[in-house]
């Protein structure tokens, strides 16, 4: 069982639609440093209490650099994380860089190695800097869509194997990556577990990216009436692997609050509990689900 969610109050968002990913790690970190420091002054919208990054941030996005740029985070559930013993160079680059924002940060997501393996993997800091979650992408991107597409992270990652949520105490909000985004399951058991938000770093690219990215998310935001915001990185056409950006927040009765183009961009938005309220009082379907019909996916 989920402990109880915190009281849902009103927050700011910023994403991060970031451009100018390079081969170069120390130049990527550098550049998403700079960036979240302007997001955290506000710039182009209101100061934000959670900040957010895109997929993959700090290394060129295909699985054959995944390997070549994981770091070690070592990140246990339930312990203390001692961020002066981190290995990582992007994590403790996040955990600075929230304390000067003095804001949440969703660090987007970087290739992580453990015991052999390499995730991708999204962290999360507190305003004081803490380690304080970790996402592990569930669901591979391996697609094929002849004469579009074909991508298949599956060559060098392996999936996660946790469902992942974490308190502030503002909000209870809800973790995926990009392609976990087609798994309506785990939209909605965060929702029924409490959460009032979900976020989730991606890349879509050109041939999905028009069809899917903006329905997937006023889909899972309004099935489960919770907000949905996704950060993708800016479009680079000099790059092998094309993002669609579009990076968005998207409100319980499925309204764009905020939505980048293909460019680089910080998209502010404010989350305000009533909306919330407001639509599950209009359309009660937390309340008239048929669970002696169908089963609660959500119960343990
Ligand atoms: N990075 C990803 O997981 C991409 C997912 C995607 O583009 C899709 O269509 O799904």
């Amino acid at each position: 069982m989920a402990s109880p969610a915190p009281t849902f109050k009103a927050f700011n968002i910023a994403l991060i639609q970031l451009g100018g990913v390079t081969d170069n790690k120390t130049d990527n970190l550098k550049h998403a440093h700079e960036m979240i420091l302007k997001a955290a002054a506000g710039e182009g919208g209101s100061k934000p209490n959670v900040i957010v990054l895109p997929e993959c941030f700090n290394s060129p996005y295909g699985h054959v650099h995944f390997p070549n740029y994981a770091e070690t985070i070592a990140y246990m559930p339930n312990e203390q994380y001692d961020m002066a013993k981190s290995q990582s160079d992007s994590v403790k680059m996040l955990s600075k860089a929230a304390q000067e924002a003095g804001a949440w940060i969703i660090g987007g997501s970087i290739p992580e190695t453990d015991d052999g393996k390499v995730y991708n993997t999204c962290t999360v800091y507190s305003p004081k800097g803490d380690l304080i979650a970790i996402h592990r992408k569930l669901h591979l991107f391996d697609i094929d869509i002849p004469g579009k597409i074909k991508f298949k992270e599956s060559e060098t990652l392996t999936g996660g194997n946790s469902l992942n949520f974490f308190d502030t105490d503002f909000a209870r909000i809800g973790l995926g990556i990009c392609y976990d985004i087609r798994f309506p399951e785990m939209a909605m058991i965060a929702a029924r577990k409490g959460c009032h938000a979900l976020i989730y770093p991606g890349a879509f690219n050109m041939t999905t990216g028009p069809l899917h990215w903006e329905l997937l998310q006023r889909a899972r935001a309004v099935d489960n009436q919770i907000y949905f915001a996704t950060c993708s990185p800016a479009r680079d056409m000099s790059a092998s692997y094309h993002a669609w950006g579009h990076s968005m927040i998207v409100d319980p009765m499925g309204i764009i609050l905020g939505e980048a183009t293909e460019e680089e961009a910080i998209t502010h938005a404010h989350i305000d509990p009533m909306a919330w309220h407001e639509a599950r009082k209009g359309i009660p379907v937390t309340v008239q689900r048929r669970f002696d019909v169908y089963p609660d996916v959500s119960v343990e």
